[in-house]
């Protein structure tokens, strides 16, 4: 609702609706009833619109967007439009997040004060829409179509401060918000509104729209990838410069279309599933969830290890004001580590936050830290040795997590006294920024543990996703069979680019080969000698060169390893990099060795369409989410596809694989694809469709409900 009440001559309208003062049908009616009091009143001469509690407005209800209460009347350009034409100075009064329509619900009003801290934006394009309440139309009045459509087309909030310099804030005031709106409504009651009425001004130069627009077009296309709502942003915004009824007309024509696309369901998917992984239980067992399990107390990380990954995470771990100290064995290393980190941290606050950081060489320094995260490299070998160490010295309190990418943490825990206080931490490259943790729950691990692992993720900002032990976990399980048939498809003909280009069609922002030569080729290759599958001089002895135990296998990629093309690292992986530049350039020589490789080996150059790129490399990875959910390795669908929208790069506005696969594919179309593709290469295992699918497909049944539904 929104209360209503009068200080003198200022009629004082209080949106209370928590947690962020959403504009739920109950809102807006209120808003627009106390409008309408407060110009019937004649001792009320001006309003003040505020939020109670810790935000002006955030935006219309997302949670009613397709449902009824959306359309119910008055929507909010009705709201907005009773501001606008108000008779009396409305003053906006902002705090905390004025987001989307909340936003639009200031630019309506006659002025707007904010207070320092405030944060304002219009953020729809993530939710697959536009700021259709006017918020095309008036911006760009204020600010120019330049900066109009960078702040509509990234989303992003701006602050209290640039939004003054921008002219979008009156006033930035200190102290009582309330007691300050009031105030400045009492200094312009008398004023004429008419003047402050953004629906009535002019756009800034105009007449050079359409060259700014046209600027703006390659750029928002390239990083859109297939994302259709940052174009038809910029498709409103150019029509602010009509007359505002025409503009507004265009804007709605555009809402409209986007509002029924198939994409604006699936980023409000993505918008309410990062938040819903916060709502973790046990992947087998859903009596042990966040309600149930008690976090442990954290002020104090050790990391263990200062290679890219340590260096990362303890970066992450100071930012959110914990106490880290660093191990590394390796003094050059550790010097070099703490150089990278003092830049890293910003100007402003680096030195308070380096003061929080201690190394160390020497293991009995971690005996008194609260949680350790270990980060050394990815080899069974080295952990279990790093974790009796770290068993032997730290409290027996201590909560000891790996930072593996796949290895077995029931075989970690096994070699300490203390596996309930084992668990997987795993982060994503660079640690500081990619926002995935993914946290793995052993056989052994104890609640208290997996939820002080979940709590960790909040306090560093990160979202946590809770999963199963099993190779690979989620993330990587998933990937290991998009990368094989990445290169089952060059054996056929594909080039590289071929299938980098047709993966990032699809959205992503790299295909898998530019991604290996980003992360370095011989990641995966360390990985296959450990688990013996080749060698660092080729194939083990007696085996043949297409299949290891029983499986199609392509060696291609270890070949590229074995000729010291490790990638971007190397100057040269899948493509060749001129010295200083991260341009991926196709290679004539690779080109070369793998042409040879299909002559060698019998296979017959044809031409792949991107279609069947995109379904080949997909869709394994999709099955092998079925395979996962089939063996409560993930709880929901729902933490699937948010491991994949925050580590790995796979488009938002398709709502992640599950949900892609779900409602953009369809579950029947899958199966069939699956079932085609496995007859035609039934030696690929990952193209057997899981039984689960089967099963789905034949009994009906959604995902969402899987998730819901306790296997217990
Ligand atoms: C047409 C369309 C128009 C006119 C629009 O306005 S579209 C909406 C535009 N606004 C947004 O996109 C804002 C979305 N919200 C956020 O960015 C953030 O929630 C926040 C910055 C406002 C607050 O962030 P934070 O403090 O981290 O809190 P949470 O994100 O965890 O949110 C708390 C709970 O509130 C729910 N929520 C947030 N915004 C909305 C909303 N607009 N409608 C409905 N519900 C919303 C969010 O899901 C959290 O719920 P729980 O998970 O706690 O149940």
């Amino acid at each position: 609702m929104a209360e209503y009440s009068t200080l003198g001559s200022v009629a004082v309208l209080q949106v209370n609706n928590p947690p962020v003062n959403s504009f739920s049908h109950h809102v807006r009616q209120a808003l627009v009833d106390g409008l309408e009091r407060a110009q019937r009143d004649p001792a009320v001469r001006s309003i003040v619109i505020m939020g109670k509690g810790r935000t002006f407005p955030a935006g219309a209800d997302i949670r009613e967007f397709g449902s009824g209460a959306a359309v119910k009347m008055p929507n909010l350009l009705m709201v907005l439009q009773a501001v606008d034409t108000c008779q009396k100075p409305v003053v906006s009064a902002i705090h905390g997040t004025a987001l989307g329509g909340g936003f639009e619900l200031a630019l309506a009003s006659h002025y707007r004060l904010a207070v320092p801290s405030a944060r304002m934006g219009l953020p729809e394009v993530h939710l697959g829409i536009l700021p259709g309440a006017g918020g095309t139309q008036r911006l760009p009045r204020v600010v120019g179509v330049k900066t109009a459509i960078q702040m509509i087309t990234s989303g992003q909030h701006i602050k209290a401060q640039q939004a003054l310099s921008l002219g979008i804030v009156d006033k930035i005031v200190q102290g009582d918000l309330l007691k300050e709106a009031v105030s400045f409504a009492r200094s312009v009651e008398g004023r004429p509104v008419e003047d402050r009425r953004i629906s009535q001004k002019t756009v800034p130069e105009a007449d050079k729209v359409d060259e700014v627009v046209e600027a703006a077009r390659k750029t928002i296309l390239r990083k859109a990838r297939g994302a259709i709502a940052p174009m038809t942003c910029v498709q409103a915004i150019q029509a602010s410069v009509l007359p505002f009824e025409a503009g507004m007309a265009r804007e709605a024509e555009l809402m409209a279309f986007l509002m029924t696309s198939w994409q604006a369901p699936a980023q409000q998917y993505a918008f309410f599933s990062e938040r819903e992984v916060r709502r973790w239980s046990h992947p087998r067992d859903k009596r042990i969830n966040f309600k149930t399990a008690k976090p442990r107390v954290v002020k104090s990380v050790g990391v263990v290890g200062a290679g890219t990954m340590g260096m990362g995470i303890t970066i992450n771990l100071l930012q959110a004001g914990l106490k880290v100290v660093m191990l590394e064995v390796n003094k050059k290393q550790l010097d070099k580590a703490v150089n990278t980190i003092k830049k890293t941290l910003s100007q402003k606050s680096a030195s308070q936050k380096m003061s929080q950081l201690t190394t160390a060489m020497d293991y009995s320094q971690l005996r008194d830290v609260d949680i350790v995260i270990e980060a050394v490299f990815e080899n069974m070998r080295l952990k279990k040795e790093v974790f009796r160490k770290l068993d032997a010295v730290t409290k027996p309190q201590t909560i000891l997590a790996s930072n593996t990418s796949g290895l077995n943490i029931d075989e970690i825990a096994a070699v300490t006294k203390r596996p309930d206080k084992v668990v997987g931490t795993h982060f994503f490259a660079p640690a500081n920024v990619m926002r995935l943790l993914e946290n793995i729950y052993g056989r052994q691990t104890s609640p208290e543990t997996v939820a002080t692992a979940m709590q960790l993720g909040v306090t560093i900002g990160k979202v946590g996703v809770l999963v199963g032990n099993c190779p690979g976990f989620v993330g990587n399980r998933m990937l290991g069979s998009y990368t094989a048939e990445a290169v089952f498809l060059l054996e056929e003909g594909a080039e590289p680019q071929d299938v980098d280009r047709a993966i990032e069609e699809f959205g992503f922002p790299m295909g898998p080969f530019r991604m290996g030569d980003l992360s370095g080729t011989d990641i995966g290759w360390k990985g296959r000698i450990a688990k013996g599958l080749t060698t660092e001089h080729g194939p083990p002895p007696a085996t043949p060169a297409l299949y290891r135990r029983g499986n199609r296998y392509c060696p291609l990629p270890d070949m590229l390893c074995m000729k010291g093309r490790l990638g971007q690292k190397t100057g040269a992986g899948w493509y060749r990099y001129e010295p200083g530049s991260r341009t991926a350039l196709p290679d004539p020589v690779v080109l070369q060795m793998i042409q040879d490789y299909r002559q060698e080996h019998g296979f017959k150059k044809r031409t792949i369409s991107s279609q069947e790129i995109v379904e080949r490399c997909l869709y394994p990875l999709i099955n092998e989410g079925f395979h996962i959910l089939d063996e409560g390795i993930a709880a929901r669908s729902l933490d699937i596809d948010v491991i994949y929208l925050f580590g790995y790069g796979w488009p938002r506005h398709t709502g992640g694989p599950m949900y892609y696969a779900e409602r953009v594919i369809g579950l029947e179309k899958l199966l069939c694809s699956l079932e085609t593709y496995s007859a035609r290469y039934p030696d690929h295992a990952h193209l057997q469709p899981s039984p689960l699918l089967r099963n789905m497909v034949a009994k009906g049944g959604s995902l969402a409900a899987l998730g819901t539904d306790s296997k217990l």
